[in-house]
């Protein structure tokens, strides 16, 4: 089944100075804030599944945070965080699952045991993928993105029935993505470095996404404050 996205005007963000939404009232709250990629995973799977109406979008100032945040909705005080039914989950990876099983629309996991295998596979690897990176950003960055783009584009090379990751698009496309995303910019950048050089289905695997609204809407908006901020945050030590 296709995309059932919609477009919709974005809430307004809330800080300190913000009252809480009456918590626990029934209504499912996608707790996020924009530039976030973890809980760009769950914003980009509401979506995709058509839940506009169903789960309602709270974007938090992460940098000037409601007290109320971590005190009444998730001791953790991260993002996302869904609150359904009266509980608080958190974890984008785990919330992912949950949203596409719990919730109506088309499902963003096959059915076929060998593409749900390998999805769980690419799943489990996502963070060692980031964690990588992130950590080479003060070393070696130039070889450990070429392990792990090299790793997408040979994971790309598995199912040769569509563009995406398990041939047609999923969690494990939607689990990436998001990094995949700020890498290429700030790689780009700050090392002069091309993931899709030499790696052509990496390069239409970023294509065909970048044609899915659901995801579309979700993407950084300003690379240089990206830049900005991996550079502080990353690279300090060197600067
Ligand atoms: N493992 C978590 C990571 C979530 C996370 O680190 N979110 C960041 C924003 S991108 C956050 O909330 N940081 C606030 C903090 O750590 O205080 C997930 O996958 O959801």
């Amino acid at each position: 089944m296709a995309s059932l996205f919609v477009h919709e005007d974005l809430p307004p963000v809330l800080d300190s100075t913000s009252n809480p939404p009456p918590l626990f009232d029934g209504t499912t709250r996608l707790y996020t804030y924009f530039p976030c990629p973890f809980a760009q995973r769950v914003w980009t799977t509401r979506n995709y599944k058509g839940l506009q109406d169903k789960i309602k979008l709270v974007p938090i100032d992460l940098y000037n945070r409601p007290a109320w945040y971590k005190e009444k909705v998730y001791p953790q005080n991260k993002v996302p965080a869904l609150e359904h039914n009266g509980k608080i989950i958190g974890e984008s990876i785990d919330l992912i699952k949950y949203v596409d099983s719990n919730f109506e629309g088309p499902s963003l996991f096959p059915e076929e045991p060998a593409k749900r295998q390998f999805g769980e596979e690419l799943l489990s690897y996502v963070d060692k993928f980031v964690g990588g990176i992130y950590a080479s950003f003060k070393s070696d960055p130039i070889k450990e993105a070429n392990t792990q783009f090299d790793y997408l584009e040979n994971a790309l090379s598995k199912f040769d029935d569509g563009p995406f990751l398990l041939g047609q698009f999923s969690l494990a496309d939607i689990a990436y993505i998001p990094f995949v995303e700020r890498f290429q910019i700030f790689l780009s950048e700050a090392f002069k470095y091309d993931i899709t050089a030499g790696r052509p289905k990496l390069a239409s695997w970023i294509e065909e996404l970048d044609k899915i609204d659901a995801y579309k809407v979700t993407k950084v908006t300003d690379p240089k404050e990206l830049v900005e901020m991996y550079k502080k945050r990353f690279m300090a030590a060197s600067l």
